[in-house]
């Protein structure tokens, strides 16, 4: 069973339609690799996917389960701001910029979430997020606030803070394109090691090099399409399509 199902999804934003009919499956712990140009409608995908858009049509379904709606004789129905709540538990979401909590240190940040959402007992709270702030390699800073701490380091934060809430599905949009490009290899080898560790994830990037060792698929976006995908090293050496080959000629 793919847990992640994609099937004709499009959206608009008034006129501009941004989504023009999307399909893909993940499977469980593949590493999905998006590229594509600005404006190619990537960041609205993934966004799609946990419902922090409204889809104009189509559907996405992770782990079977229609994700923001109910459907009833064939019509789509929001679901209520809990239910979506619900679901998002399952789905993680890194962002390019990491929207820390200023006034909270790094474990509290990492604590946040599965206290409030989850009503996970402090002291279980605490203990896996020491955890989780040992695996970004950040153990000896969980005391510092966020402005104590590097970008690359706050988006390490950013992730175990995701991961926290024990997700099926990671996704990650950008992570990496606000950072100095000194930080951008611990990020990048945070996110090699949870693709090792057997996650899914969706990942939106600029980083080819990421794309071809760690992806297991890539798909390349343009207009709202996506034009070709397979997988990443038989793509970047030999694109097929002539948007894909004009892309990477200017990327890599
Ligand atoms: N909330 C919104 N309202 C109106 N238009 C939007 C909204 N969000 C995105 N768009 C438009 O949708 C298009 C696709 O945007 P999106 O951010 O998905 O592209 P992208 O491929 O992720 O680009 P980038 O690589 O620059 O982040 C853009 O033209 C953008 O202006």
């Amino acid at each position: 069973m793919s847990l992640v199902r994609i099937e004709g999804v499009h959206k608009t934003f008034g006129q501009h339609h941004v989504l023009r009919g999307i399909d893909m499956t993940i499977e469980q712990g593949e590493v999905s690799v998006i590229i594509g140009p600005s404006g190619s409608g990537k960041s609205t995908l993934l966004r799609c996917v946990n419902k922090m858009e409204s889809i104009s049509a189509g559907r996405v379904y992770v782990k079977d389960e229609l994700i923001g709606y109910r459907e009833v004789n064939g019509q789509l129905h929001d679901l209520n701001p809990a239910e979506i709540a619900g679901q998002r538990r399952e789905i993680g979401m890194v962002f390019q910029r990491f929207n820390l909590f200023p006034h909270k240190t790094a474990l509290q940040n990492v604590m946040e979430a599965p206290i409030q959402v989850k009503g996970t007992p402090k002291a279980k709270a605490r203990a896996k997020a020491l955890e989780l702030l040992e695996q970004v390699g950040l153990a000896d800073r969980s005391g510092h606030y966020p402005a104590q701490l590097s970008g690359g380091q706050q988006q390490r934060v950013a992730i175990a803070r995701a991961l926290a809430m024990e997700p099926e599905l990671m996704l990650f949009d950008e992570p990496t394109s606000a950072l100095d490009p000194e930080l951008v290899g611990d990020v990048l080898q945070v996110m090699k090691d949870l693709a090792k560790s057997g996650m899914t994830m969706m990942v939106v990037t600029h980083e080819i090099g990421f794309a071809r060792e760690v992806g297991d698929t890539l798909s390349f976006m343009d207009g709202g399409v996506v034009v070709e995908s397979g997988d990443p090293r038989e793509l970047i050496a030999n694109p097929q399509h002539h948007r894909t080959k004009e892309f990477l000629s200017r990327v890599l």
